[in-house]
């Protein structure tokens, strides 16, 4: 029926490395130049993981034209996922933090698995960083101003439960039918005409899109500067040892 399904896989968490992010967005860019495709499925290889978003050590101990580097190709997968004339549905079968709450986020639906142990948000501000202007436009997007002023400043990490009352996710299901539902509420979707589906979606999204093309140049310069700097290198360290540390 023209749909993809497409699976991160980078374990052990899927993390977002620069690699990653380049075949993702080459990935993408086939699909959508193939007519026969109409949707996408996006998910996940890894047990119990959606993806654990940017990887921390693309932005740690680097230097400033490497986190330039990353940051352009960050910014080319929000904008091509976030633009996608394709149909996006997310099932989400694992945790996703932060850029993994961003990749479902640019899904025009989210199916999420109903296991506790799993949390989505934007938890940015618990590592000491910030997300940028247009995670947070996205955001308020998804779940209106209040809501994502302060689930934006406490870097929350929602239950799927609470990820649905809030608006984060469109639907929780049992984990064993993530993937069925995604292909049925796939199936709704695909009924709809392409162009009149495409010209809305546009219509929804071409502002805030645009608000980051108008000034990526300068939105990179921030993100290198803000980054290099030693008290968020330091926040970084510390964020890393304390996943260490989890481990025992
Ligand atoms: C204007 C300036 C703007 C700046 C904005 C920058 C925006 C950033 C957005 C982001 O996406 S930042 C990344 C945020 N991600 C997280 O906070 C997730 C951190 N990870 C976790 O919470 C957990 O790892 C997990 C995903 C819940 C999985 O837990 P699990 O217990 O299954 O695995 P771990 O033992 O914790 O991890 C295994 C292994 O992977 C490493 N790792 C985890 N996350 C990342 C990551 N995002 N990047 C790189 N590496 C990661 C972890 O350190 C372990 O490594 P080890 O070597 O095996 O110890």
């Amino acid at each position: 029926m023209g749909v993809a399904v497409m699976k991160l896989r980078n374990p052990p968490v899927n993390s977002l490395s620069l690699e990653c992010l380049t075949e993702f967005t080459i990935s993408l860019e086939k699909l959508e130049n193939d007519k026969s495709i109409r949707g996408v499925i996006l998910t996940s290889e890894c047990p119990g993981i959606f993806s654990a978003g940017l990887d921390l050590l693309e932005m740690y101990g680097r230097n400033p034209a490497h986190y330039a580097e990353y940051w352009k190709n960050v910014q080319e997968l929000w904008l091509r996922l976030y633009t996608s004339n394709m149909i996006l549905v997310s099932a989400i079968n694992g945790a996703s933090p932060a850029g993994g709450c961003l990749l479902a986020l640019c899904c025009d639906y989210r199916v999420m698995a109903d296991n506790p142990k799993y949390t989505i948000g934007l938890n940015e501000s618990l590592l000491g960083i910030v997300a940028p202007f247009w995670f947070k436009d996205m955001y308020v997007n998804t779940i209106g101003h209040r809501e994502a002023e302060r689930a934006l400043q406490l870097g929350t990490l929602f239950s799927p439960a609470e990820a649905l009352k809030v608006g984060v996710v469109d639907e929780v299901v049992p984990e064993d039918q993530v993937h069925s539902k995604a292909r049925s509420v796939m199936t709704k979707w695909l009924a709809i005409p392409d162009h009149s589906r495409q010209l809305t979606k546009n219509m929804m999204r071409k502002a805030t899109a645009d608000n980051l093309i108008k000034q990526r140049e300068a939105d990179i310069q921030n993100f290198t500067s803000f980054i290099s700097k030693d008290s968020i290198q330091k926040s970084l360290h510390m964020y890393l040892e304390k996943l260490k540390q989890k481990k025992g």
